[in-house]
């Protein structure tokens, strides 16, 4: 059996990764739209509403203008952008956010992939919340790193054409404190309050690590380096692609330093904790183009068409 996909907006950064995933599969037929059509609403639509499966890889105002041309019911939507993410009548697409997730995907026809801070940085806090190690009140505050990829074609142009070393420093930025990120990690994270999130974007293709730093005085007695890895490990276990590091593994830091693009070019998502007896620091990192974005994406329409998880996520992309 083979199954109908088109990626509506094939020709950016997340489209041209799924393409990459997808291209060889026997049991993916691609829908491609002519180059210079690619904006055109009327052959848009035609092609969505022929497919099993399609991928939003677009702005949020075209992404929602792509899903009101959805007539055809069968049709399963995955948005990649930040227009549905709390949207209750979208399902969250991280399948390892909660017990019942993988069926809720498998079951829904407009599933929102997640963003890419905000996945490292849910799948970190989510499973310590439900354990009661931190309290959904806690006033929790996290940077991520993340490579140039994340701002998409135009970001990547940018940097590729700069040529006196004008980017070459490390540059935060969301700097009102309202990334778009903050009403997922709030929401799917299981917070009170939105974390005060600081990114920097560094002079690098791909890679993203997110860090949560904690105060031991303002959590509970319980936890520690060792009970938060016993949550993350009976939370994950199962899941293919979350790597739950053990305290002291030597994969976590080079020469105590933490390689950020460790898991480029797979879906995968590394999990660690660093700490001692007065602070914590939660640390995630993942390609922001795989397992925060393109991966996920395809890991979400995996499991909605009932195949294994893992189907074309198994090989690392050249
Ligand atoms: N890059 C990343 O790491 C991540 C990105 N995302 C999200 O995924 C979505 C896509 O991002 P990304 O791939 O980085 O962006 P890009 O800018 O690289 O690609 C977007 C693509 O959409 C096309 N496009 C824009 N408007 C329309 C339209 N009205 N109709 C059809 N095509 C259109 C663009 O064409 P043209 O260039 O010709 O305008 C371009 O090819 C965004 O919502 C982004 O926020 C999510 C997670 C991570
Ligand atoms: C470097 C950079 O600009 N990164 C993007 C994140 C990309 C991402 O996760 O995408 P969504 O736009 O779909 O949420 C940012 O921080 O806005």
């Amino acid at each position: 059996m083979t199954f109908r996909v088109f990626v509506d907006g094939q020709e950016g950064t997340t489209g041209l990764r799924i393409f990459d995933y997808l291209h060889a599969r026997q049991d993916i037929e691609l829908l491609r739209i002519d180059s210079e059509r690619r904006k055109d609403k009327t052959e848009r639509a035609r092609l969505i509403n022929q497919a099993d499966v399609v991928f939003l890889c677009l702005p949020d105002d075209a992404s929602r203008e792509a899903a009101a041309m959805v007539d055809n019911p069968d049709t399963c939507l995955i948005d990649a952008s930040t227009a549905f993410r709390t949207d209750p009548e979208w399902t969250y697409g991280l399948p390892e956010l909660t017990p019942g997730q993988r069926e809720r995907i498998r079951a829904s026809k407009r599933i929102a992939n997640v963003g890419c801070h905000a996945s490292a940085f849910i799948m970190l806090v989510r499973p310590l919340i439900e354990a009661g190690l931190l309290p959904t009140d806690y006033p929790f505050s996290a940077f991520s790193l993340t490579g140039y990829s994340g701002g998409g074609n135009k970001m990547i142009a940018e940097y590729e054409a700069d040529q006196n070393g004008a980017l070459d420093a490390p540059r935060p930025y969301a700097l009102t404190l309202s990334h778009k990120h903050l009403p997922e990690m709030r929401l799917h994270g299981g917070l009170e309050h939105s974390p005060v999130f600081t990114p920097i974007v560094g002079n690098f293709l791909k890679g993203l690590s997110v860090n949560i730093p904690l105060q031991r005085s303002h959590l509970p007695e319980g936890t520690s380096v060792e009970s938060i890895t016993r949550a993350w490990q009976a939370h994950y276990d199962g899941a293919p692609f979350v790597h739950v590091m053990a305290p002291g593994d030597s994969d976590a830091l080079e020469g105590g330093f933490f390689d950020v693009t460790a898991c480029n070019d797979t879906n995968r998502v590394d999990l660690c904790v660093f700490g001692n007896e007065e602070r914590l620091a939660l640390v995630a990192r993942m390609d922001n183009l795989g397992k925060g974005a393109a991966g996920a994406a395809v890991q979400n329409m995996n499991i909605h068409l009932g195949l294994e998880e893992t189907t074309g996520l198994a090989r690392r992309l050249g």
